[in-house]
């Protein structure tokens, strides 16, 4: 039997893609089944193994983990990317928070009708530039270190390096007014696993496409219109 953790999701990004991110920044080799057919998520249904009917779903350590949160916890203590103690992991619990509602913002994005599209874009950079942005600019020129959290690498930096390219592929000088970011988004990018992980042939998954959209509505059976927050 493999000990690899295998990943049950759709071929891309969605939630699923920041528990990549982390399996990867912690040197994890992974497998993953791509959900392409409604007959595979009713099998995993009729099976019992997703606990709420939904996906990511991460087979690891003899267990069958759902809700996104609660698998990335349990990646980020299990590879000692957490903080050294309760005060350093609630720190990065607010950094990991606060990246996550702003992730929030373009996931729902490639569900969107090409109006909202438009007026998602300028939110998305809006809401970055002003509200998430300048509270790491500011942590990371306060204490002039090279991570966010304890002067270690951990899931903070992970996840704020995921949301960085994920908002410059909305908006390619998004960064221009936060020089501590720029110097974190190289710093972060070359460690080497996850330079490793930006490079093509890697397991990370690309912008989504009308493919994703299309395969994940069909299989979620998700006929309702996506509407921009
Ligand atoms: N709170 C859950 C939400 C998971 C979720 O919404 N998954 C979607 C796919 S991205 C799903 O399986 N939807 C099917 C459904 O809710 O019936 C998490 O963070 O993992």
């Amino acid at each position: 039997m493999s000990t690899k953790p295998k990943l049950y999701y759709f071929d891309g990004r969605g939630k699923m893609e920041s528990i990549r991110w982390l399996l990867a920044a912690a040197g994890v080799e992974f497998e993953e089944e791509f959900l392409e057919t409604r007959d595979q998520y009713e099998k995993l249904l009729q099976g019992g193994s997703l606990l709420f009917q939904q996906v990511p779903m991460v087979e690891m350590d003899g267990m069958k983990m759902v809700q996104t949160r609660a698998i990335l916890s349990y990646i980020a203590a299990k590879y000692n990317l957490y903080g050294k103690d309760l005060k350093e992991r609630a720190l990065i619990d607010m950094y990991v928070g606060g990246t996550d509602d702003l992730m929030g913002f373009i996931l729902m994005f490639p569900f969107l009708s090409a109006e909202d599209k438009e007026k998602q874009r300028a939110l998305i950079a809006q809401k970055a530039t002003s509200r998430y942005f300048p509270v790491y600019e500011k942590v990371l020129k306060d204490h002039g270190q090279d991570f966010l959290v304890g002067n270690n690498f951990s899931w903070a930096d992970v996840h704020l390096l995921e949301a960085i390219l994920m908002v410059e592929e909305k908006k390619s000088d998004v960064l221009s007014g936060f020089p501590q970011l720029q110097a974190f988004k190289a710093r972060i990018s070359s460690i080497p696993a996850i330079k490793k992980f930006l490079e093509p042939g890697s397991q990370r998954k690309p912008v989504p496409d009308d493919k994703y959209v299309e395969t994940v509505r069909r299989v979620l059976r998700m006929y309702y219109d996506v509407k921009a927050n």
